[in-house]
């Protein structure tokens, strides 16, 4: 099903620089692949894909279920808590928030933050810079799985200094380009993040059967059967 058009800023990627753009119902993820991507393991993406994972700095922050949504974007290019509060007011049931923090230094994400993504049904959350509330942030890892480069106690300010241009633009997270309406994966090893059409049909069913296969695979290996058959070389 459709999530339905919506409408973004975009600063630059698709469309005009600084200009709101409606993004197609075509170019939003189906409900349908949403799902196969909840069921795939990322390693099992990874041995298909090479681009799109961040690097082993993104680390989860909770361990929460497999996050899976298309990203809802803001680059916070000052520690501004007042554009953080309007990227929250956006947020629509099963987005990512991803955020760019530029100073590297400043904590975007807490138990407040948190809870709103919540009460909005956010999927997740992905900083390109440290969190903070580390506790509050577990004790909600159930519901909103959180993903960043580390934790701080510095936070952010009520300065007001960013206007809207800094929310759904194309933002840098971690060496991987993110757009508005891209899917964004999470689990235990890290985010990758896909266009909206994900993997491809191909990618997806071969890591699907990879999956499928795997448990008997591991089975035969440890019942001693010859690596040499099991584990080509
Ligand atoms: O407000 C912030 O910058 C982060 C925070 O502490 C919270 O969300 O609770
Ligand atoms: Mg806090």
């Amino acid at each position: 099903m459709c999530r339905g058009c919506q409408r973004f800023f975009r600063s630059s990627g698709w469309g005009v620089s600084g200009m709101a753009v409606d993004l197609d119902c075509e170019e939003l993820a189906s409900e349908e692949l949403i799902a196969s991507l909840r069921e795939v393991e990322l390693p099992t993406l990874g041995h298909f894909l090479e681009d799109g994972f961040c690097t082993p700095r993104m680390v989860p922050i909770n361990e929460g279920p497999q996050m899976v949504g298309p990203a809802r974007t803001l680059d916070l290019r000052e520690p501004d808590a007042l554009a953080v509060n309007r990227a929250l007011h956006a947020l629509r049931p099963g987005d990512v928030l991803v955020i760019r923090v530029a100073s590297g230094l400043h904590a975007p994400v807490g138990a407040v933050t948190a809870a709103a993504a919540i009460a909005q049904g956010a999927a997740g959350i992905v900083v390109d810079g440290p969190v903070t509330d580390a506790a509050a942030l577990r004790n909600v890892q159930d519901r909103l799985p959180v993903f960043a480069t580390g934790l701080i106690a510095r936070t952010t300010k009520r300065t007001g200094s960013l206007g809207d241009d800094v929310l759904d633009c194309e933002v840098e997270i971690d060496g991987v380009t993110v757009r508005p309406g891209d899917l964004v994966l999470g689990d235990r090893q890290g985010v990758l993040v896909l266009p909206p059409t994900g993997p491809g049909n191909e990618v997806l069913q071969a890591a699907l059967a990879s999956d499928w296969g795997e448990p008997e695979l591991l089975a035969r290996i440890a019942a001693g059967e010859d690596l040499r058959e099991l584990l080509p070389g």
